[in-house]
């Protein structure tokens, strides 16, 4: 393990002064139109709500449990596994720096529609009951609303159930999920009834997903897919519930289709009984998120998993981005002939044309008091408004959360250290509600769908140019425009480079009066000192494991320190020493130590 890797990522946070903001959340138009359809219907698939927590040190807490007792996504909040540092360089992009200038007024008079959105692109014009599909799967199709296919849909599924292996990329939001289960699910019901009719059946289909709210998401799609396969059914192991109520659960009903985590699968591979037999009929493996999934540190979990399912499979992996690490994956997971489809044309960008970007250069001392003048404007402008903000770890998410809380805004938190049922629960909420606001860290950057989110801000920099765009993702789905937010903090700029192929422009920092300044720094004092010690423990992790901010310690000292001084502290919280080491920051003055 790295020195670094032991900490929390985190971000960035502060109130006071500002300039003039334009308006880049009042620009904001038309008051989104709900949709006629009813939201999805709650997963009705096995997923225990049991709650395993860890033993924790304190704070940012120093887990007890073995990695390969983890999932991915609670690897990557404590940074335990990333030691992919954050170098926010983008492969191929260009480095020059980003012109300074006033916010451009962005066009947000483009309004969605019921169906296709603004225009309805992401759509193909062939019909599923065009396609060699099943007639149960081509019910189900049309009970869930599916009528046209979509790009991503279309473009993969001849070749799938050609049983080719293949490696798709589409845009965020364009129905990867079904492109890959559909074809799947078709696979699964062509095997003879023998296979699908024993006591245990093998598990014949394996999607694995870096986070649980997305491995959740993906069962529950599974379900609708099923609706009329009666003999198919759908089971999730995830991290956060106990091994032995999944145990359980998997003896009592066990299914051929299995969703999973990485850590949790190979918890189950190496501790449950006659779990690696049943994983000998895999015929269909996914890898979806697949970067996520492949980031160091998961790796030699997905090598050992890979390991335990047959040679002779079919292969796929989706995401909406593809750097060459997944590429590199073809070595250990695909077949040398798979194929490569991308439906993110040449010379277009990864994020949608809906979405409008901005990024917001702000000194780390106004971020509080920005975001919540940015949430005032937006919530003001629409009373749909559903909105993400993303911060770097766990525990700054919790501290964004509490100060946003403190400030009466309608509230919700989401990350790893909240125990599995209460993701689940807030996850279930802001799916199916409208006027909240979501706090959360990269649990929800991948895959999520929560329909209709009118906006996403990302706070302090993301861990790259692919997380950037996932979060970004989370808006604009299904071709319904969308905004998003980047604030980061001078020196943080850097950043932009690796985006500087997207259509992102600066929005100027707006001025916040004083009454707001002071509103926002009683909030912060109001928010306990535990939470701040952790946050700030969790930063300093974060951008210690930042290739570019991490580089040289007294500076990255000098940074944590006025991140304090924007928690309303006047003296930087002191971190345990064995900590301290294992970031290998013991010796760096200005870090207090207990
Ligand atoms: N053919 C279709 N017609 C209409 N809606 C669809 C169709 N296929 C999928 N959807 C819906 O589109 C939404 C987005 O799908 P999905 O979550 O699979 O996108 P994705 O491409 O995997 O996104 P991400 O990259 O963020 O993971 C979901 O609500 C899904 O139910």
């Amino acid at each position: 393990m790295a020195a670094g890797d032991l900490l929390l990522r985190t971000q960035s946070g502060l109130p006071v002064l500002a300039r003039a903001f334009p308006s880049f959340l009042c620009l904001r138009v038309p008051a989104r139109r709900r949709r006629g359809a009813p939201p999805l219907t709650a997963a009705k698939v096995d997923v225990a709500d049991a709650v395993g927590r860890r033993v924790r040190s304190g704070g940012a807490a120093v887990p007890k449990r073995r990695r390969s007792r983890r999932d991915a996504e609670e690897e990557e909040e404590e940074g335990l596994a990333f030691s992919r540092v954050v170098t926010g360089r983008g492969r191929g992009v260009r480095e020059e720096g980003v012109a300074e200038g006033e916010a451009p007024e962005f066009d947000a008079a483009k309004s969605g529609d019921e169906s296709g959105g603004v225009d309805g692109s992401y759509l193909s014009d062939t019909r599923f009951d065009q396609c060699a599909i099943s007639p149960l799967s081509l019910k189900a199709v049309k009970d869930a609303g599916y009528e046209r296919m979509t790009q991503v849909q279309e473009a993969t599924l001849p070749v799938i159930l050609q049983g080719k292996d293949v490696l798709a990329k589409a845009k965020t939001g364009t129905g990867k999920t079904v492109a890959f289960l559909l074809p799947a699910i078709e696979v699964l019901s062509a095997l003879p009834n023998s296979r699908r009719d024993q006591l245990r059946p093998s598990i014949n289909l394996l999607v694995m997903c870096p986070t649980r709210e997305l491995a959740i998401q993906v069962a529950v799609e599974a379900k609708k897919l099923l609706k009329y396969h009666r003999s198919l059914g759908v089971q999730v192991v995830i991290g956060g519930t106990r091994l032995t109520q999944e145990q359980r659960s998997m003896q009592a009903n066990p299914c051929q289709i299995l969703v999973a985590t990485p850590g949790r699968l190979k918890d189950h591979v190496e501790n449950t009984p006659g779990f690696s037999t049943r994983l000998k009929g895999v015929k269909v493996l996914v890898l979806d998120e697949a970067d996520r999934l492949l980031d160091m540190g998961f790796r030699r979990d997905i090598e050992r998993i890979i390991a335990s399912v047959p040679k002779e499979r079919q292969t796929l992996l989706f995401s909406a981005t593809v750097p060459e690490e997944v590429r590199q994956i073809s070595h250990i997971a695909m077949k040398k002939n798979y194929k490569f489809i991308n439906t993110v044309k040449d010379g277009d960008e990864e994020t949608h044309a809906q979405v409008s970007q901005m990024f917001m250069i702000a000194p780390l001392d106004l971020h509080f008091s920005i975001l919540y003048d940015v949430l005032k404007k937006h919530v003001a402008e629409d009373a749909d408004y559903k909105v993400i903000i993303f911060c770097t770890t766990a525990m700054v998410t919790k501290l964004v959360a509490e100060i946003l809380s403190q400030l009466r805004l309608n509230i919700r938190e989401i990350h790893s250290r909240k125990s599995q049922s209460a993701r689940t629960k807030v996850s279930d909420e802001f799916r199916k509600s409208r006027g909240l606001i979501l706090v959360s860290s990269d649990v929800s950057a991948r895959g999520v769908d929560y329909p209709d989110v009118t906006l996403v801000i990302q706070v302090g920099v993301p861990a790259d140019r692919q997380q950037y765009i996932h979060r970004l993702g989370r808006t604009g789905r299904k071709g319904k425009e969308g905004q998003g937010l980047l604030l980061l903090a001078p020196w943080e700029k850097y950043f932009l480079s690796s985006i500087k192929d997207l259509s992102i422009s600066e929005a100027t920092v707006p001025s916040v009066d004083s009454s707001t300044q002071t509103i926002v720094k009683d909030a912060v004092r109001k928010v306990e000192m535990r939470s701040k010690e952790c946050a700030y423990q969790a930063w300093l992790g974060y951008y210690n494991s930042n290739k570019t901010i991490g580089r040289e310690k007294s500076r990255l000292v000098k940074l944590a320190e006025e991140f304090s001084q924007s928690m309303e502290l006047s003296v930087p919280p002191a971190i345990p020493k064995q900590i301290l080491r294992k970031m290998g920051l013991n010796n760096v003055p200005g870090l207090r130590s207990t």
